[in-house]
């Protein structure tokens, strides 16, 4: 789904009343009714109260129309009204409807003070992508007491006080809630780190927007969820044998470390390659041989580390840099290795210190195949591409970075960020607490490149083996719990992760 800004919303939206042939009122009350059910789906409504603050546009008219249908629930509602004499049209369609109805609200200012029902559900319905500059401090002792109050807070499409695309200030008050439901795309704000403590969670409620005037809208980000995996299905035919599923070798691993590319080895396999090959310093040997049969492997000379790159002729895919450590004498078999080959038909996927190699001789991006597929933490990113300020210039920083270089960048975090090389930008929806465990980005690389060997392309593989891990982890998380998780768990869970996507 296309994440858009605030603009494009608005003349969604107005499209889609004129396709749907409805009126704006009518989504409104969509959105109400998502917000209803989505209550109704959690808890008994009939049983509850409910508190909910409403302002002045339409994000308020959600508020109230929520208030109508939660009443109509016969549950134990109090709304509140901002105090104003300007508020929009179909804000004022459902005061009459309150009015007509014999539902009461009241009035607020800033001078209020709430009166919050005990144990009530807070719905905070004051401003929503409307908002278009920072909230003055006249808001602050509402949103104070709603953040002070004791009852869960539900925000209706966005936090209040939080903008959709752009960073706010620190000063700003904003509305810290449990849960925000945001209506049929995310917005950019409820994705980004720095407002983790407004948004803890989001959910999508669909509103039925008109999906081809979204898709028309500009926009180079998108997210990624569970809609999108269907086109990912593959089927095996019946007539095929192992090469054509893909021959990868991985290299990786130096004293001490040969656990990282045996992890990302295993996860190719797992993924449905045909063939892998590992390619380890000595002392990897027998512990490969005897922990991953179905691996060939081959040696460096070296007993600790990689000096000498393999002859990749017979590989389509190669994973580099799990374990691999970054000495001087892997950083020139690296060297010799881009420059010496030509690589421009092969699949590569640079992870960990092959990634730390590139950003210390940046002479060698050049030297990369296009679309190479990199997967750095944020430590290995900023040695890649200098820091950023925040959250916003970071994919700005990316994304010039992917485009100038002809790369794929997957951009490791709570929610990992996928760059193809053309700019777009793709945030990826599965995952959880528990896969930020050792050995879980190993195990990433390796199930990229699983993909990559068989019939994905590089942004498939990316933006598809990104879900795949995450979900991998959700469903080890739903069997394990996430403290115990372990990368072995992830690759472990594979096998269901696939089975429970595509049947
Ligand atoms: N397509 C959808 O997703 C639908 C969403 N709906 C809901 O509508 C809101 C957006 O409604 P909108 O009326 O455009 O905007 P808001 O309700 O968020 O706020 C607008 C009012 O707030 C004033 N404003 C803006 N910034 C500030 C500020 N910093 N301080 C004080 N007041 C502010 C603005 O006043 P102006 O002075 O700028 O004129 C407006 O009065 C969306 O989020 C959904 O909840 C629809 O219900 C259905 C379709
Ligand atoms: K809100």
């Amino acid at each position: 789904m296309k994440i858009l800004s605030p603009e494009q919303l608005k003349r969604v939206e107005t499209q889609t009343i004129t396709i749907q042939d409805i009126e704006l009122i009518n989504l409104m009350e969509r959105a109400a009714n998502a917000i209803l059910n989505w209550l109704k789906s959690k808890i008994d409504v009939s049983k509850n109260s409910f508190t909910i603050i409403c302002g002045v546009g339409n994000n308020g008219g959600d508020g109230l129309a929520l208030g109508r249908l939660l009443w109509e629930e016969k549950a134990n509602v109090k709304i509140y009204l901002q105090k104003n004499n300007s508020y929009s049209l179909d804000n004022l369609t459902n005061q009459k409807r309150l009015k007509d109805l014999k539902i009461p609200f009241e009035y607020y200012d800033e001078t209020t003070k709430l009166e919050i029902i005990p144990n009530s559900i807070l719905i905070d319905a004051i401003f929503g992508y409307g908002l278009n500059r920072p909230i003055g401090d006249e808001w602050k002792p509402i949103i104070d007491q709603i953040n002070q109050s004791p009852n869960t807070v539900i925000s209706v499409d966005v936090p209040s006080g939080l903008f959709c695309d752009q960073l706010n200030s620190e000063k700003d008050p904003i509305v810290e809630s449990e849960v925000t439901l945001t209506f049929q795309t995310p917005k950019l704000s409820l994705l980004i780190p720095e407002n983790q403590q407004y948004v803890n969670e989001f959910e999508i409620l669909d509103i039925s927007l008109d999906l081809e005037s979204i898709e028309k809208e500009d926009s180079q980000l998108g997210y990624f969820s569970m809609n999108y995996v269907p086109q990912f299905y593959f089927k095996r035919p019946k007539f095929s044998h192992k090469y054509d599923y893909g021959n990868v070798l991985v290299i990786g691993g130096s004293y001490g470390k040969i656990g990282a590319s045996l992890l990302a080895a295993k996860a190719v396999f797992k993924s449905g390659a045909g063939l892998v090959t590992m390619y380890v310093p000595k002392c990897g040997y027998s512990v490969i041989q005897t922990a991953l049969p179905e691996a060939m492997v081959q040696t460096d000379f070296s007993d600790e580390m990689i000096t000498k790159f393999p002859n990749v002729e017979r590989y389509d895919t190669i994973v580099i840099g799990p374990g691999m450590g970054t000495d001087e004498k892997t950083y020139r078999a690296f060297e010799e290795f881009l420059s010496e080959n030509d690589l421009s038909d092969k699949k590569l996927i640079i992870d960990a210190d092959g990634i730390n190699l590139l950003s210390n001789h940046p002479n060698l991006l050049e030297k990369l195949p296009k679309e190479t597929i990199l997967t750095p933490h944020d430590k290995e990113l900023e040695r890649l591409i200098g820091s950023w300020e925040n959250s916003y210039d970071k994919i700005e920083k990316i994304q010039s970075f992917v485009q100038s270089h002809e790369l794929v960048i997957v951009a490791k975090g709570f929610i990992t960020q996928t760059f193809l090389a053309n700019g777009e930008a793709y945030f990826n929806s599965s995952g959880n607490p528990g896969m930020a465990t050792a050995g879980s980005g190993d195990v990433l690389a390796g199930i990229i490149a699983g993909l990559y060997a068989k019939q994905y392309n590089a942004s498939e593989a990316a933006i598809f083996g990104v879900f795949l891990h995450g979900f991998s982890g959700d469903v080890a998380s739903q069997q394990l719990g996430e403290e115990s998780i372990m990368a072995t768990d992830l690759i472990n869970y594979i096998p269901v992760a696939f089975k429970t996507l595509f049947g």
